[in-house]
């Protein structure tokens, strides 16, 4: 059963007090009409969330919570996931301001796996900062892969532009090492089900990028496309798949061609990350594709340099709200046709 709108509880992580995190979400949710959409929790401490809103002059009513049991629906609920005070400057690496961002996303998303939200977004966190001996992911996505079932696949989301990543946070001196058919099978099936679940595409075209310049020029500069790439893609396609490629990559955005795909695949980070971003001017959506529950974030980081300033732009992350709460409907959706599926008629 989908849920009335102000009925959806959306989980908010904290990220990172020194950076733009608290602005992004004070300034999206200062809007009241999107109340009327959800009801936002965002993991902190209401002191330190009140002490930021008056910092940036913001206007907009908190309701200080010690218990998800005590969530107002249409209200900005701050849950205390911590009592004491935390000493912040903006634009500052603090390992312990690191792990209070931890602190947020633990407890966020232990409240996702329990259904005690619904879905979670998160801003953004200082991956130097957040290092520990109790935490030691390169981000926000392999946490939640580990915590949650499924396996998870970074998606770069904006409007009908959706990039997916192969690879995302190792180093580039490994990637070809990671490049295997089976990854490439595993991450496209991934895509496949995200279109068809969450984005409520049937029968989805996806195209896969070259590793190589020019991919490869057939085994002349480099030879993960002849011997991975193109096996692979052959493969997924005889099985019926609309999977097509590989392509050149520095040609593949500016010429267009991307337009004709559902989704994209790229082979690492910074090759889907950047036309990605160029593309979508600041309201792009990071969405965790793969697993049993849903999260989004902004496509940006902590922005160090401008925080506290009051001119960090919110667009990405409302962006990110409501692809969550999007994908959210269409998921229950998609789970209530595909359990009654409707019986062809006999003839
Ligand atoms: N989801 C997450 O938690 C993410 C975390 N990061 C982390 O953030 C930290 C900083 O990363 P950078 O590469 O510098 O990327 P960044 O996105 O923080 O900043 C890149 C540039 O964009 C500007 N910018 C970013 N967001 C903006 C906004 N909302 N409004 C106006 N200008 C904005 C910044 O001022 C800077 O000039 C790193 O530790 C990185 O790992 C980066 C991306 C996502
Ligand atoms: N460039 C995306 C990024 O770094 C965010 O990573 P994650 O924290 O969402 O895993």
């Amino acid at each position: 059963m989908v849920k009335k709108a102000e009925n959806i509880i959306v989980g908010i992580s904290i990220g990172d007090l020194n950076g733009i995190g608290p602005e992004v979400i004070l300034k999206t949710f200062e809007d009241n009409r999107m109340l009327e959409l959800c009801t936002p929790v965002i993991f902190a401490n209401v002191k330190i969330i009140s002490f930021l809103k008056k910092n940036l002059a913001l206007d907009s009513s908190l309701h200080g919570i010690d218990s998800l049991e005590q969530i107002v629906l249409g209200k900005i609920n701050v849950l205390n996931v911590w009592k004491e005070g935390v000493n912040l400057e903006f634009g500052k690496n603090d390992d312990v301001v690191g792990k209070y961002a931890i602190k947020s996303f633990a407890t966020a998303t232990k409240a996702l796996k329990d259904k005690q939200v619904d879905v979670l977004v998160t801003a953004p966190i200082n991956k130097y900062n957040i290092q520990s001996e109790d935490f030691k992911f390169p981000g926000h996505t392999d946490y939640l892969d580990k915590e949650l079932s499924g396996n998870a696949l970074m998606l770069m989301v904006h409007d009908k532009l959706r990039v997916g990543l192969l690879t995302d946070h190792i180093p580039v001196n490994e990637i070809s090492n990671y490049l295997t058919e089976e990854l490439l099978e595993r991450k496209v099936g991934t895509i496949v089900k995200t279109l068809q679940q969450d984005f409520g595409i049937s029968k989805p075209k996806v195209a896969i990028l070259g590793l190589n310049p020019h991919s490869g020029d057939n085994g002349v500069i480099g030879d993960e496309e002849e011997k991975v790439i193109k096996p692979a893609v052959k493969k997924m396609f005889d099985l019926g798949q609309l999977v097509f490629g590989p392509y050149a990559s520095d040609s593949f955005f500016g010429s267009l061609q991307y337009e004709k795909y559902d989704a994209i695949l790229a082979m690492y980070h910074d090759q889907g990350l950047i036309p990605f971003k160029t593309l979508s001017f600041g309201n792009g959506v990071n969405y965790t594709a793969g697993l049993n529950r849903i999260r989004t974030s902004p496509d940006h980081g902590t922005a160090f340099e401008i925080a506290g300033k009051g001119i960090a732009k919110h667009d990405s992350f409302k962006e990110a709200v409501y692809l969550a709460l999007d994908i959210y409907k269409k998921r229950n959706e998609y789970q209530e046709l595909t359990k009654k599926p409707l019986k062809a008629k006999q003839n």
